[in-house]
């Protein structure tokens, strides 16, 4: 627990954004939090945290299985390969250098068979409702980002049809995470998650209590604790959303230490990230959006899922060599 360490939180530095209200109350503290800091917390959101703990529930009993039973359900390692599977510890590394021993469950797809439900009785139809709650979510917060920038209401909702329910026209994953506890000769020469910022529209993040996100504010070369609000998602921007705002809404660089208490880091750590992804097809154009163009003007415009793979093989690049 971050308790006892001084956090963003604990400095009342962080957004934190009422989404009970309405959707105009939503849009404008959103394009406040985003375009000056890069993130929020979100707090009445509707999605249960019981059915959250749940999901880490089925994901340690699926992370104690033995790893031949893992290894079907494993991604892929090829460079263009599909996104949907478990990955190991060490398969990735975010910033390319330090071992990262996590693991991690992509779901992009949401049949039976692609998911180990043979082995947790129950799984699919958890993740199908837990998906559902966020897709609702993700609506919501895509109209009212739609509102945050004046565009028509529907303009990005028009854009994200495929969320999580055909993953041949949309990359939308939602990710389940877990930390093992870090043993002392390790602590020092690991990151549970490096340094990145997400390709996508936008990232929600729900966090168990034991800490460890930092993000790097705009401008600031920093990393800052966020700290934990019981209940609260996290919100930032990916590279899809900076391109599209013209860096309006930048991609939030943000990590993941290894707690320097002993305690703490003996202990393994949840998250489950929801991934908001455009239609594969959709052209990412600036000019769409009532926004003053600064560079994109001369900017080549690229579709949603060139973008999302250009930015894939950079961080993957060290699995394919
Ligand atoms: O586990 C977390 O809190 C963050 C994970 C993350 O940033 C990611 O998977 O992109
Ligand atoms: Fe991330």
């Amino acid at each position: 627990m971050e308790s006892n360490i001084d956090t963003l939180l604990s400095r009342n530095a962080v957004p934190i954004i009422d989404l009970g209200n309405s959707i105009e109350n939503a849009a404008k503290y959103l394009r406040k939090a985003l375009s000056e800091k890069g993130y929020a917390l979100l707090i009445n959101h509707g999605i249960s945290n019981e059915k959250i703990k749940t999901s880490w529930e089925y994901f340690d009993r699926f992370v104690e299985l033995p790893t031949e039973v893992k290894l079907p359900y494993e991604r892929s390692k090829a460079p263009d390969a599909e996104n949907h599977g478990y990955v190991s510890p060490g398969m990735e590394r975010f910033d390319g250098r330090t071992p990262e021993l996590r693991h991690a469950y992509n779901i992009c797809k949401l049949q039976d068979e692609l998911l180990p439900e043979k082995e947790l009785p129950g799984f699919t139809s958890h993740i199908n409702s837990l998906t559902d709650d966020f897709n609702t979510l993700g609506r919501f917060i895509l109209q009212a980002l739609a509102f945050s920038l004046d565009a028509p209401p529907s303009f990005f909702l028009d854009k994200h049809s495929y969320m999580l329910s055909d993953d041949r026209f949309n990359l939308t994953t939602l990710r389940l995470l877990y930390y093992p506890p870090v043993d002392d000769e390790d602590h020092g020469n690991i990151i549970r998650c490096g340094a990145h910022a997400d390709y996508c529209t936008f990232t929600l993040l729900a966090q168990d209590s034991e800490g460890g996100l930092e993000v790097k504010l705009r401008g600031s070369d920093k990393w800052e604790r966020v700290g934990h609000l019981p209940g609260a998602l996290f919100i930032n921007c990916g590279e899809t959303m900076a391109a599209w705002t013209d860096q309006l809404y930048h991609a939030l660089q943000h990590r993941v230490v290894v707690p320097e208490e002993v305690d703490t880091r003996h202990r393994g750590r949840h998250s489950i990230a929801y991934f908001c992804h455009p239609d594969n097809s959709t052209l990412i154009d600036p000019k769409d959006l009532k926004i003053p163009v600064k560079k994109s003007t001369t900017q080549e415009i690229y579709n949603a899922y060139d973008i999302s793979m250009a930015l894939a093989k950079g961080a993957y690049g060290h699995n394919y060599s």
